[in-house]
C-alpha cells in the first residue's frame, strides 16, 4: 500500500468568497489558513498515509505545507482551476509510486485523524472508490481511488453524483462514507453557524495561526 493524500488549496485571500458577507479579506485569510493548519495535523497523524501532497498557486501555504514534510507542487496556471491542479497533483503522486490516492479539500473543520482512518478503511478491497458527500449531498468532501490507476475528478456543483456516475460506469465497488464530521465543508454562512454550534473552540484554535503570523 503507498497511499497519498491530495490536499488542494486556493490563495489564501481568494478562498471562501462566499463568506465575504460575513468574514474580511484577512478574516478569511486567517480562517484558510487555521483550515489548512487542521488538515495538515490530521493528515500528518494518520499512519495509512505515506505522503501528504498539498497543491496551490500560494507560497504560504506551500511553506506551511512543507513544515509538516509534505510533498508541494505550485500551480502556475494564470486562472483557477481546481480539476486541473488535482489532475497535475495526481500526475506528480502516480510518478513518484503513489498506489491509491485520496483528495481531501482543506475546508474540513471537524475531521480528525479518526475518520480520515475510517474512510481509508472502506476502500481496502480493491477496485475501489470512496466517496464522502457533503451535507446536502450535493459535493464531494473526500474521494478515494484504490487503485489510483484509472482516477478522475470532476469536483464542482453536483460533483457527488458525477463522481459515483464515474465509479459505476468504471466498474469500481462503490462505498459513500457518510459521516457527520465529514459532511460539513464549510462554504456558505449556514455552515459557519453550524461550526460555531458543533464546535466553538474551532474559533479559538484558529487564533493561534493569526498570532503566528503577527
Ligand atoms: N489548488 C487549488 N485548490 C482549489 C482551487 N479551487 C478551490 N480549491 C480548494 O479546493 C477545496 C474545495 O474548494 P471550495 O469548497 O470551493 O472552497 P473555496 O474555493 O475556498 O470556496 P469559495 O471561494 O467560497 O468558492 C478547498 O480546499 C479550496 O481551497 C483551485 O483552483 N486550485
Ligand atoms: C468543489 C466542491 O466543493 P464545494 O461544493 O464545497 O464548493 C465539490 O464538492 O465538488
Amino acid at each position: 500500500m503507498n497511499l497519498w493524500a491530495i490536499v488542494p488549496v486556493k490563495p489564501l485571500h481568494q478562498g471562501k468568497s462566499r463568506l465575504a458577507g460575513m468574514l474580511s479579506v484577512e478574516e478569511r485569510e486567517a480562517l484558510n489558513f487555521s483550515l489548512l493548519w487542521h488538515s495538515l495535523e490530521v493528515l500528518s497523524s494518520v499512519e495509512l498515509i505515506s505522503r501528504v501532497l498539498v497543491v496551490s498557486k500560494d507560497p504560504k501555504v506551500l511553506a506551511t505545507a512543507r513544515e509538516y514534510h509534505a510533498v508541494t507542487l505550485h500551480s502556475e496556471d494564470d486562472r483557477l482551476n481546481l480539476n486541473l491542479d488535482l489532475q497535475k497533483a495526481d500526475f506528480m503522486a502516480k510518478w513518484q509510486g503513489a498506489q491509491e490516492i485520496l483528495v481531501l479539500p482543506a475546508d474540513l473543520p471537524l475531521i480528525t485523524a479518526w475518520d480520515v482512518y475510517q474512510l481509508i478503511q472502506k476502500a481496502q478491497k480493491p477496485k475501489a472508490m470512496v466517496i464522502a458527500p457533503d451535507r446536502n449531498r450535493d459535493g464531494t468532501n473526500g474521494l478515494l481511488f484504490n487503485p489510483a490507476e484509472g482516477s478522475r475528478y470532476s469536483f464542482g456543483p453536483g460533483s457527488f453524483e458525477r463522481h459515483l456516475a464515474f465509479a459505476k460506469k468504471n466498474g469500481y465497488r462503490v462505498e459513500v462514507y457518510e459521516s457527520e464530521t465529514f459532511a460539513l465543508d464549510l462554504d456558505t454562512p449556514e455552515d459557519l453557524s453550524l461550526l460555531y454550534e458543533k464546535d466553538p473552540n474551532f474559533f479559538q484554535k484558529f487564533a493561534k495561526p493569526i498570532r503566528r503570523n503577527v
